[in-house]
């Protein structure tokens, strides 16, 4: 659906992406995560259209962003990180204000804002203010601003950060029902858990490369930890010592490394050869918390106090 290719973009002497590879499947949720500052939020906006004086190709179903950017643009829907609504206005004004930046008008328009309202859960809002919204209804409204001219491919850089409890369900809510619309959706956010639930497909990003992509599954499985535990001394640590993600703790040993079933099965034959038996085995699967901080070695931000209302 997305593919990037070799994407690069500098601000002054700053390189904020280096050279970015990606392919985004159509109807996947991809998730983009990194630390702060990694790039995350200017591929989003190459992507969209934002930024434009890049290096590289975006091609979207084929064809080059570059030299297609009104068509494309018309079928994506980009919700920035920051809140971008008229906040003298109500929520059905400022669905007005951008369904016409859209082009739609007339019962097209009031059809699509019901539409809208009831997909992000304020039906019942539409004629409030939205300086009296909470920080979570803002984003929600902000999300549902972006969709109105039904896109089939959704940029939500952060929409949960700031957001109370039940706008976040709302949203996640809002993100099934636009998967199950086979709908395409990259989703930047800092909080991992959020990340495993809600997206198939994952691209690591880390000073504007990418370190790491590929379906959820593939990406928690290679990850996985491996262990064996061994009867008394019966392996030292001299013997371990040549191994490269091999730490020994108590009567047995772990293994962290990139790949831990291959390494495992190095270990494996050298025990047989030597008649050794494993008293026990473990493999378990990594959190995705634990990946970012092995690939990026960043501390994640906690931003999920932050702001909210
Ligand atoms: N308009 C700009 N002018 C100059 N430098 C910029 C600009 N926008 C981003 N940068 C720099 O480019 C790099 C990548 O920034 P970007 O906002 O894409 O990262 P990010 O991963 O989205 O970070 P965050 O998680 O904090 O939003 C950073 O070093 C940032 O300071």
């Amino acid at each position: 659906m997305i593919q990037i290719q070799d994407v690069r973009k500098t601000y002054g002497k700053r390189q904020a992406l280096e050279s970015v590879r990606l392919d985004i499947p159509r109807g996947s949720c991809f998730g983009l995560v990194g630390p702060n500052g990694a790039g995350k939020s200017t591929l989003m906006k190459i992507l969209v259209g934002v930024v434009e004086d890049y290096e590289g190709e975006v091609l979207v179903h084929g064809a080059p962003f570059k030299h297609n950017v009104l068509a494309i643009k018309r079928r994506i829907g980009y919700v920035p990180q920051d809140i971008c609504l008229e906040e003298t206005l109500t929520a059905r004004d400022n669905l007005l204000f951008f369904g016409r930046l859209y082009g739609l008008k007339g019962a097209k328009l009031r059809q699509r804002m019901q539409q809208v309202l009831a997909l992000i859960g304020l039906e019942d809002r539409e004629k409030t203010l939205v300086k009296t919204f909470s920080g979570g209804m803002k984003r929600r409204l902000n999300i549902g601003c972006a969709l109105l001219h039904d896109p089939d491919i959704i940029v939500l850089d952060e929409p949960t950060v700031g957001v109370d409890p039940q706008s976040r369900r709302a949203i996640f809510k809002l993100i099934h029902d636009l998967k199950a619309q086979d709908k395409t959706i990259l989703y930047s956010s800092h909080y991992m858990e959020e990340v495993e639930q809600l997206c198939d497909t994952i691209g690591f990003i880390d000073q504007g490369n990418v370190v790491e992509c590929g379906t959820m599954q593939e990406v928690l499985t290679k990850h996985r930890h491996a262990a064996i535990y061994l009867e008394g001394q019966q392996v030292t640590r001299e013997r371990l010592n040549g191994y490269e993600g091999v730490t020994v703790r108590d009567k047995g040993f772990v293994i962290e490394s990139a790949e831990p079933l291959r390494l495992l099965e190095r270990l494996a034959n050298q025990f047989a050869a030597e008649a050794i038996v494993p008293e026990r085995l473990e493999l378990s699967q990594a959190k995705l918390e634990d990946i970012f901080f092995k690939l990026t070695g960043s501390p994640l931000r906690d931003t999920r106090q932050e702001g909210i209302q």
